[in-house]
């Protein structure tokens, strides 16, 4: 397919438009009489497993069809056992199989292992490179207030901690074994059980002792730019259309406790334990980070395209919303570091003009 998007060596376009108007429905595999004998929820939760099965297979990744999707109806009294010619397992009505489904879904049906082993994509440019691309200054512990040029700027490490934060930190519930769902706005113990896993992005496989190893595991789809939002330095932005209940991480960084260093790099995310805040994950040094560290800040709800959330000690963003390509990757940091950037949620529309270098489009300030 055709692209104006720069595309990342060995990196597909993704568009699932055409699948999911086929995929939300499974009038094919079952009589109008089982159909009608179905709860909304069982009805969801099999138009989810062929979705997540078709777009799998459609990506060439290994899939394991779902039983129920094996045979097809060719008639509303044709038993589903006479059907199945290449399944042993005896069917039983939907409602029946309900409660063992979900143990008997391999979890690999659902995974999207964008895995990339050492060697397999091109490396991007040096970050000294990209920094000049973009005539951003080398990175410097410095943080700018970017919406009010009268508010000072903070340059680090040059305070103690204090009541404001410049770490990133979000509300995690007591256990975080939960899972929250945002389509059902709530939490499970484990996967949602009408919507199932989120799809995993595994980071780009690098040597152990590769230089600028942050930027190395961007995985395939992703690229690192001058970021949209002025002054904030370099982003992460996506070359093709990544959909909701996607999953990024985790966030990788060094273990710490030590509450100025985690004040002063800008880096830092406060992981807790039992409801309590623990210990940070710092992602400063870049050796000992993954390319997450390059989330920028989201200013308003409607560019935040991802949800940070902390499961089991480590820090995960997920995709809410359809992340069409050419956009940058935005979370949300929490109240406190976002009010140390100067960042009041939903004021700033800052329309953004975008520039060519070296036939790669920027966005500028
Ligand atoms: C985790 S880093 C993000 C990557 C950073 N842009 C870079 O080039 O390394 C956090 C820092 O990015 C900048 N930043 C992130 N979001 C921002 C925003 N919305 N406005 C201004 N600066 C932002 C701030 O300097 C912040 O301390």
């Amino acid at each position: 397919m055709a692209s104006k998007f720069p595309v990342v060596p060995g990196m597909q376009i993704l568009d699932f438009s055409a699948l999911d108007k086929q995929s939300d429905n499974i009038d094919e595999f079952f009589t109008t009489a089982q159909l009608s004998k179905m709860s909304q929820y069982e009805i969801m939760r099999f138009k989810n497993m062929r979705k997540n099965y078709e777009m799998m297979a459609s990506l060439g990744l290994p899939a394991i069809k779902p039983d129920f999707m094996k045979s097809r109806r060719r008639g509303a009294k044709r038993k589903r056992k006479e059907c199945s010619d290449d399944s042993d397992e005896e069917w039983t009505p939907a409602s029946e199989r309900r409660k063992s489904q979900r143990d008997r879904i391999p979890v690999t049906q659902f995974s999207f292992p964008l895995k990339q082993e050492v060697g397999a994509v091109k490396k991007p440019p040096k970050l000294k490179k990209i920094e000049k691309a973009a005539n951003i200054k080398p990175e410097k512990h410095e943080i700018k207030k970017n919406t009010d040029s009268k508010m000072p700027i903070h340059t680090y490490p040059l305070r103690p901690a204090s009541s404001a934060v410049s770490y990133m930190k979000i509300e995690v519930p007591d256990d975080d074994e939960f899972l929250y769902c945002e389509e059902c706005n709530k939490e499970y113990e484990g996967d949602c059980p009408v919507h199932g896993p989120l799809v995993i992005v595994e980071d780009t496989t690098i040597k152990p002792k590769d230089k600028e190893q942050s930027l190395y595991t961007l995985p395939p789809g992703l690229c690192i730019r001058k970021s949209s939002i002025p002054n904030a330095g370099l982003g992460i932005w996506s070359d093709y259309r990544i959909l909701p209940r996607t999953r990024f991480g985790p966030y990788k960084g060094e273990k710490t406790q030590d509450l100025d260093k985690a004040h002063s790099t800008g880096y830092a995310w406060q992981i807790y334990e039992n409801g309590k805040p623990s210990f940070f994950i710092d992602a400063f040094e870049k050796n000992q980070a993954n390319w997450m560290r390059y989330v920028n800040c989201a200013r308003n709800e409607d560019e935040q395209n991802m949800t940070a959330y902390q499961h089991r000690g480590q820090i995960y963003y997920r995709t809410h919303k359809v992340i069409n390509p050419d956009t940058e990757l935005l979370v949300w940091y929490g109240e406190d570091y976002s009010e140390e950037l100067g960042i009041r949620r939903g004021e700033d529309s800052t329309e953004l003009k975008p520039f060519t270098v070296n036939g790669t489009k920027y966005l500028d300030d």
